[in-house]
């Protein structure tokens, strides 16, 4: 690469013989500028053609934009003496941006709860987020298709498919102090960082919902078949209960299965099925006639699926399921005749923890995103956190994020040391309220972040790329695994359940 002195860069500032620089690296924008997004004017103004541009680029553009090859390969040299100030963090590391990380990943400040073993892990888990799982989210979520064989096969190959699971016996080779429930916090947290909402469902969350009623409840030929295709990530399983006709109020399904012999006639439409559109199984819930019961279908014959289009992208393949007259084998009952609530029911608690561990994860990232806006922008001749009306928001976005992720702990402790009975019977309505707060916190972080960027947070590009989708998308986390309200509702009424009797004021 070519050393160049100001002197020389400053020659080329007309049209047709165009450099610029930007942070000691001279740029050829000659034949780019008319290709230029910005267009080619603001290329020519006054203090950008032939000189150094480094500040206006990057109150315009996000850093990424100079890694793409195509723009890249438009640089010719670097300025003589001049020192790269701005440097692309490396894969896997840590934001030095104060609250950007959790305080036990923050330089200097302790936590009872994580291990050395942990922090190793989370190094290594984002290092294999961002390096392999970051490029395919980008694309799915914008292009809409579903996680290529690839990367699953590549999170198989380092059991992130079973690890996601939680922690168990299904960890071949994890001793339990090497998967805890920990462990998977930092994965859930981790794998939510890209402002890609729509791609963390299409990331097999339908496994991680659907096959712990096989796991638990399946006949041994059954887990036998199933558990290990879906880990493997060679068939792709999802949960099938909300119907048009029943979403929170799961016992008004109408989805019926009436037994003929050895065999279930199931008939009916499921609504808002994650991953139902490229599903290999269906882990159903059915009327019958001694009441709810879960049961396993396989696609075939009377099994079809059509996408729903939703505010996120398609890549999470959400689908309306349309069962017409499938034959299924009464060997794929899950659990007893009848007592399909209580096998729904027992999964709640650990789908809303990981939907609640997702969420925080998303809104750590956008508290980052708008400290670093806020630090850089310049309006009205200061950066944009010289105003007190914006520090505000700060200030309630970094409350809110620190609170979530320390409650977010505490419960997360106590299902390291409960045994399963113990967390349906205590963590139940502790977790619906924290899953309620967390998802309000997450939006009001969003409402704050869209007015910190602005009109950059209506555009799915640019510099408010993450707040915009963000925005757009953080509801969700309000309504997958039970709406909001209902959770907080069920929270109080558990509390409510316990009050002692001898209470009183
Ligand atoms: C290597 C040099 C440059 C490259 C590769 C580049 C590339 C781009 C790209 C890709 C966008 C679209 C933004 C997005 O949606 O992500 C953009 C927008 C823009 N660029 Fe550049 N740019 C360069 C230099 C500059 C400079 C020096 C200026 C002016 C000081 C400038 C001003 C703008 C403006 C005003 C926009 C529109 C921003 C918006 O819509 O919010 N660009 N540029």
């Amino acid at each position: 690469m070519r050393t160049l002195t100001f002197e020389e860069v400053k020659k080329h500032d007309s049209d047709g013989d165009l450099w610029i620089i930007i942070d000691s690296k001279v740029f050829d924008l000659s034949n780019f500028a008319d290709l230029h997004p910005g267009g080619p004017n603001v290329l020519y103004a006054e203090g950008v053609a032939g000189r150094d541009a480094t500040d206006a680029f990057f109150g315009l553009h996000r850093h990424e934009v100079l890694l793409r090859p195509q723009y890249a390969r438009l640089q010719i040299g670097v300025i003589e003496g001049g020192v790269e100030n701005i440097r692309a963090p490396a894969p896997g590391s840590l934001s030095r941006v104060p609250y950007a990380e959790p305080s036990w990943l923050s330089d200097g400040f302790l936590s009872p709860y994580y291990s050395n073993n942990h922090r190793a892990f989370q190094r290594t888990v984002r290092k294999f987020f961002e390096e392999v799982v970051r490029p395919e989210a980008i694309k799915c979520e914008e292009n809409g298709k579903r996680i290529s064989q690839e990367v699953v096969d590549r999170m198989s190959d380092v059991e992130i498919i079973a690890m996601r699971l939680g922690p168990g016996k299904h960890l071949q080779g994890l001793k339990p102090e090497e998967f805890d429930y920990f462990h998977e916090l930092i994965l859930n947290t981790e794998l939510s960082r890209f402002g890609t909402r729509g791609f963390v469902d299409g990331m097999l969350n339908g496994a991680v919902i659907g096959l712990p009623p096989i796991w638990n409840y399946g006949s041994p030929e059954l887990q036998a078949r199933i558990i290990p295709q879906v880990l493997s990530g060679k068939k792709y399983l999802a949960l099938a209960i909300t119907e048009a006709f029943a979403g929170s109020d799961v016992s008004g399904l109408q989805t019926t299965a009436v037994r003929v012999g050895d065999h279930w006639i199931i008939t009916g439409t499921k609504k808002w099925i994650t991953n139902g559109t490229f599903a290999d199984y269906f882990t159903t819930g059915c009327k019958t006639d001694k009441g709810l019961t879960m049961i396993l279908i396989e696609r075939g014959e009377g099994v079809s699926t059509k996408p729903i289009k939703t505010a996120y992208s398609s890549t999470a393949g959400t689908a309306y399921v349309v069962f017409d007259k499938v034959r299924v084998p009464v060997g794929n009952t899950l659990g007893e005749i009848g007592n399909g609530l209580s096998v729904i029911l027992s999964n709640f608690n650990h789908e809303r923890w990981m939907v609640t561990g997702c969420s925080v994860g998303a809104q750590r990232v956008i508290v980052e995103e708008c400290l670093k806006w806020a630090n850089q922008r310049i309006v009205f001749g200061k950066p944009l956190s010289s105003q007190a009306v914006i520090r505000n928001k700060l200030g309630k976005m970094i409350m809110r994020i620190e609170a979530c992720q320390n409650w977010l702990e505490i419960v997360t402790h106590q299902m390291n040391n409960m045994t399963y009975n113990e967390m349906s019977s205590k963590m139940a309505g502790q977790i619906g309220l924290l899953k309620q707060f967390v998802s309000r916190c997450g939006r009001e972080t969003a409402e704050d972040a869209t007015q910190i960027f602005g009109g950059r947070a209506l555009t799915v590009t640019g510099m408010g790329k993450l707040v915009e989708n963000y925005h757009r998308t953080s509801g969700y986390d309000a309504i997958l695994a039970g709406a909001e309200d209902v959770l907080g509702d069920l929270g109080v009424r558990q509390a409510m359940k316990k009050m002692p009797k001898d209470a009183l004021l």
